[in-house]
């Protein structure tokens, strides 16, 4: 049903029709642009390209102002200090401005509010060092700082490097050589990533507190330097100029063991150790780094507030992945270890969710819950059967109580404050149940579904008569009570939240048109959130129809990794389309045979194949159900509900149970023939494996159906042999096949 309904308005809506409902619904200018862009996509388009533009702008003064640097420093180190005020003059010609004006000007640039995104996660707070030299020290919290001996923690202020102050080139971190061309001041203030290097990284600090090119002392202790043969191999391999040592250091050859073992038995390098990807950032881009015992004063880890604010929006950038590794929870755990106790969730919900004996948040909900209850747009990628459904009810309840408790609770109608869409009627009925049971101790708030199916005057009685702040609907019911002017719009208009459940199938071709008819109908000031365990390129470009542009987009099963559940064993057949009728059974009963508390769903592509599969199996005495559209609602509803309820039952069922459908305990999912989609593939397989446990997925296709399984490459799904049917089987069921189909 669901495939003939995507078909069918699939073929319909073309690219320009597209643009025509884009354009009336912004209003205003002219309708299309260049390439059939709506006025919006048209702006966007220069946005990002503006910003792209800016980006390469301060990418290359980036650069250049790290070659400046370098010149400068080079010219100081090797030559009359001077000459790098010679350089800088001769090349000042060349230019409208002074190397160190230029660099004075970046520096003034980086340090200015709103450049701390360029800042790395790891810089300290700015304070004068205590060595009265005034230099300016800035502690960094990890890696960074670990190359440089303990006794010289004072680093470079590139304000201090461009007036000119003299400091210690041993604690200067001036070259970073990120893969971005940062350049990295005072240990990685400027560092965009960990594995970049600092080629100034290199030197003993200890050593180099005595030869620093701007020291006072260097002048001096140039000469010791030059007759120092050892200090100057370090310097020439390992410092500033040492890049062909990196590449050495990189290829990992003899020649470089025999070279570390004699830096390690150099002062001041022992326990070197490489770091930083040579992939990402070039061979350049190791950084050594020198495992030093530090005495950590209150401030390095009570750093000055300023850079509490930085850490603390860095921290809120903090990939999933990161969240991920701080958890106390197993790796392949759901759960990530945080409580709900530790959200600021309402007390009466806490007692509800304690009360069905929940306490831990799932990984995703740990991720989204700040996010939503901030008040951002988001689009959330989750795992099937993790508790995305919680993770988008709390924030609506949350923001139900902050619009009741709000000035603004006088309306003329009863507000509808959060709606929650998703794409079939038994997975509203699911989500409400689950909204109901976490509203248990709040009062006056109700929840209610419009689904198709039920009378429509009685839908629109109920929904007068109840209290209703949270509406869960499927999209064509919804948008019959919005048409028939029921009063359901004006109420909506108080709207706060609007969510999507499943939202890559209702941002398809087959349900969009609906989708946007009902954002046309909503308040543009609302939050709204997308939720599903699949979102394809596609969705993730359309998802703008829904969201704010500066929404978050929250992946918690991370970019390459597999999909689906490890615990989910899949496999796949490959047998004659007519063998299927037959092999079906044979599966099932060698899964009983095994299983005791066996319950297994049986997906098939149509209605009609679904009511043969069941008659078929019901003859052959198995103990089964049906769910397809072509049943009424009613039994649908009961069936569902039975199912969930029960063990040691088979749900035969078309793709109207494939999505969001929790149906605890399911021991195996059997595809019979290929689902519309991989994602389909994705969501009628996570019936199984659900709040982390285990389950086993069967996929049965036809050898022309051979190609789908490209698709699926990336999942591990066992390819196994056909069995070997009982003659006796095969004859029982080409018996009753005749007599269901007579
Ligand atoms: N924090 C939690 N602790 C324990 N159980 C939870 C928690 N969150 C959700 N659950 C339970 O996990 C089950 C699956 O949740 P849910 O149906 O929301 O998953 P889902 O991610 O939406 O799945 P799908 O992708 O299939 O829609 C439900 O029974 C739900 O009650």
């Amino acid at each position: 049903m669901y495939s003939l309904i995507l078909r069918e308005r699939s073929g319909s809506l073309t690219g320009s029709l597209w643009s025509r409902i884009f354009s009336r619904n912004m209003g205003g200018g002219p309708r299309t642009f260049p390439g059939g862009l709506n006025k919006w996509q048209w702006k966007r388009m220069h946005e990002k390209k503006a910003r792209e533009k800016e980006n390469k702008l301060l990418d290359q003064e980036k650069q250049l102002y790290e070659a400046r640097i370098r010149t400068e420093i080079r010219a100081k180190m090797w030559g009359n200090p001077d000459s790098g005020e010679k350089t800088a003059k001769s090349k000042q010609s060349h230019g409208p401005m002074s190397p160190k004006e230029h660099i004075k000007t970046l520096a003034d640039r980086f340090m200015k509010a709103g450049a701390e995104d360029l800042w790395n996660e790891n810089d300290g707070p700015v304070k004068e060092s205590d060595d009265g030299s005034g230099l300016t020290r800035r502690d960094n919290g990890r890696s960074c700082s670990n190359s440089i001996d303990s006794s010289s923690n004072s680093s470079i202020d590139v304000r201090k490097l461009v007036s000119g102050t003299c400091y210690s080139m041993g604690n200067s971190r001036v070259f970073d050589r990120s893969r971005r061309g940062f350049s990295s001041m005072s240990r990685g203030r400027f560092k965009r990533n960990e594995s970049s290097c600092d080629e100034g990284d290199d030197f003993d600090a200890k050593k180099l507190d005595t030869v620093s090119p701007f020291s006072p002392k260097f002048a001096g202790t140039k000469e010791k330097v030059k007759s120092s043969k050892s200090v100057v191999g370090v310097i020439r391999n390992k410092g500033l100029f040492g890049r062909r040592k990196f590449r050495k250091n990189d290829s990992s050859t003899e020649e470089d063991s025999e070279e570390e073992g004699e830096e390690g038995k150099m002062n001041g390098w022992l326990d070197l150790r490489k770091t930083g990807s040579s992939a990402a950032l070039g061979n350049h881009d190791i950084k050594l780094t020198k495992r030093v015992n530090r005495n950590v004063t209150d401030e390095e880890l009570y750093p000055p507030l300023d850079i509490n604010t930085v850490r603390e929006d860095l921290s809120k950038r903090k990939s999933v992945d990161n969240v991920i590794e701080e958890n106390r929870e197993p790796h392949d755990s759901i759960y990530s270890g945080k409580r709900f106790d530790e959200s600021s969730i309402s007390p009466l919900t806490l007692k509800a969710l304690s009360a069905s004996g929940i306490v831990k948040m799932t990984r995703v909900q740990d991720a989204t819950l700040s996010e939503c209850l901030d008040g951002k747009d988001a689009l959330v990628k989750a795992k099937t059967g993790t508790g995305k459904s919680m993770a988008f009810l709390l924030p609506a309840i949350e923001t139900v109580l902050k619009a009741m408790n709000s000035g603004n609770g006088i309306h003329k109608v009863a507000p509808i404050f959060a709606l929650i869409l998703c794409p079939t009627r038994e997975l509203a009925s699911q989500i409400a149940a689950e909204g109901k049971a976490l509203l248990k101790y709040h009062d006056g708030i109700g929840v209610q579904t419009l689904i198709g199916g039920t009378r429509f005057k009685l839908d629109q009685q109920r929904l007068e008569s109840e209290p209703c702040q949270i509406l869960i609907a499927t999209p064509g019911r919804l948008l019959d009570h919005i048409e028939n002017k029921s009063g359901l719009t004006s109420r909506l208009m108080a709207l706060k939240l609007f969510i999507v459940d499943e939202a890559d199938l209702l941002l398809d071709l087959g349900f969009r048109r609906d989708v946007e008819k009902i954002i046309d109908c909503l308040p543009r000031q609302r939050q709204s959130l997308l939720f599903s365990a699949t979102i394809p390129k596609e969705v993730r470009r359309v998802s703008q129809l829904v969201l704010k542009r500066d929404h978050s987009y929250i992946d918690t099963i991370g970019l390459g990794c597999v999909e689906t559940h490890d615990k989910v064993k899949q496999s796949c057949i490959v047998a004659p389309h007519e063998s299927h009728f037959h092999l079906v059974p044979h599966l099932l009963k060698e899964h009983i045979n095994n299983t005791p508390d066996y319950k297994i769903i049986v997906f098939c592509s149509t209605g009609m194949v679904t009511s043969l599969m069941y008659t078929l199996l019901r003859e052959m005495k198995l103990i089964v159900r049906e769910i397809h559209a072509r049943k009424p609602q009613l039994h649908r509803t009961r069936v569902s509900d039975e199912f969930k309820e029960s063990k040691r039952l088979i749900l035969v069922t078309s793709d109207v149970s494939a999505r969001g459908m929790n149906y605890p305990d399911v021991t195996l999912v059997i595809q019979v023939g290929i689902p519309s989609d991989r994602e389909q593939y994705i969501h009628r397989l996570g019936r199984t494996g659900r709040e982390g446990k285990g389950g086993e997925g069967l996929l049965l296709i036809a050898p022309w159906e051979r190609y789908f399984l490209d698709e699926l490459k990336d999942l591990p799904l066992e390819p196994i042999p056909v069995p070997d049917l009982d003659s006796r089987v095969k004859l029982q069921v080409c018996l009753n096949l005749l007599l269901s189909s007579a």
